[in-house]
């Protein structure tokens, strides 16, 4: 299998902080891939890794094959957005288009034109002058006719008007179907990732809590419901991600390949955004045992 971004124990480390830990994760082609997680969790760090800005402390990763920015063809290869939307302040939308063209072998001038005008961003205009929004649709704009074959988009969306994310998230998606084009992408707005990711991955304090296909990580994760029950009594096949305690009940969000036969318990599909926040609301099951003591 082609894999377009192959992370082994990858590791960095900022001063005495790991930023991110232990990452072993293999993304197939094809995918747009959503990276979630709190603030601080280690997603940019490891989309710069990924985009070679930095170095790894431990591990290693290949991204579609090679080494993040070891060669020119390597960097064709790959479009980056960094969280900032990197534009040059004092060149106009033209020049940019036009430094682009220069840069990048498989520019689609065509493309970048046509998104320009229906953006409604003035050729003409310098990039210092736009608005925050029109900065990350250049910025944008610039990563997608790069026609790379991965691109990485760290938080791309979070400057966007609802209507120009819906319109550029679609976008994406045709693309990976057009052009076959693969993407991974950092975002705090589930509800986006949603309608786009097909591939999840959670991190969570500097380590890779969840990664996998969407349909799958949906399918082999529940919420069950019960008259209050410790977790040790639970079927050893059940992992508990997170659980909630009332005075009357006992909620968990387990995760099994196994069917749930118990018809002790309510089990309830998760949607993702319920899956996310499982997994970012972990805490360490002895905590989640004093807990359950603590109510009883
Ligand atoms: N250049 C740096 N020097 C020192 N520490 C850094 C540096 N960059 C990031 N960190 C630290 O590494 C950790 C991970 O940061 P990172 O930016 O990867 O998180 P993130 O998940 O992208 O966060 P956010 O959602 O807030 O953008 C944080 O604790 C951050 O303070």
């Amino acid at each position: 299998m082609t894999f377009v971004l192959e992370a082994r124990a990858l590791g960095k480390k900022y001063g005495k902080r790991w930023a991110l830990r232990e990452c072993t994760i293999e993304i197939p082609a094809g995918h747009v891939v959503g990276l979630v997680g709190p603030n601080g969790a280690g997603k940019t760090t490891l989309l710069k890794l990924a985009g070679g800005q930095l170095e790894p402390t431990t591990g290693g990763v290949t991204v579609l094959g090679g080494r993040p920015g070891s060669t020119p063809a390597q960097l064709a290869r790959v479009g980056f957005v960094a969280q900032d939307t990197p534009v040059y302040a004092g060149l106009t939308v033209a020049e940019h288009l036009r430094l682009s063209a220069r840069l990048n072998p498989h520019w689609d001038d065509g493309m970048a034109r046509e998104r320009i005008a229906r953006l409604g961003l003035v050729p003409a205009h310098r990039a210092g002058r736009l608005s925050g929004g029109e900065r990350a649709q250049l910025a944008l704009t610039l990563g997608l006719c790069k026609r790379p074959e991965l691109l990485i988009l760290d938080e791309p969306v979070a400057s966007l008007d609802p209507l120009a994310r819906r319109e550029f998230l679609q976008g994406l998606m045709e693309a990976t179907v057009e052009h076959r084009l693969s993407v991974v992408l950092s975002s705090h707005l589930v509800s986006d990732l949603e309608r786009v990711c097909d591939y999840l991955i959670v991190l969570v304090d500097s380590r890779v809590q969840l990664a996998g296909e969407v349909d799958r990580l949906l399918a082999t994760h529940h919420r069950l419901t019960d008259p209050r029950r410790d977790p040790d009594r639970l079927p050893a096949d059940q992992h508990v991600v997170s659980a909630s305690h009332t005075d009357r009940q006992s909620t968990y969000v387990v995760r099994t390949e196994a069917p749930i036969h118990d018809p002790a318990w309510t089990v309830t599909p998760l949607g993702l955004e319920d899956l996310v926040l499982a997994y970012m609301d972990r805490r360490p099951a002895e905590r989640r045992r004093v807990a359950l003591e603590v109510q009883r």
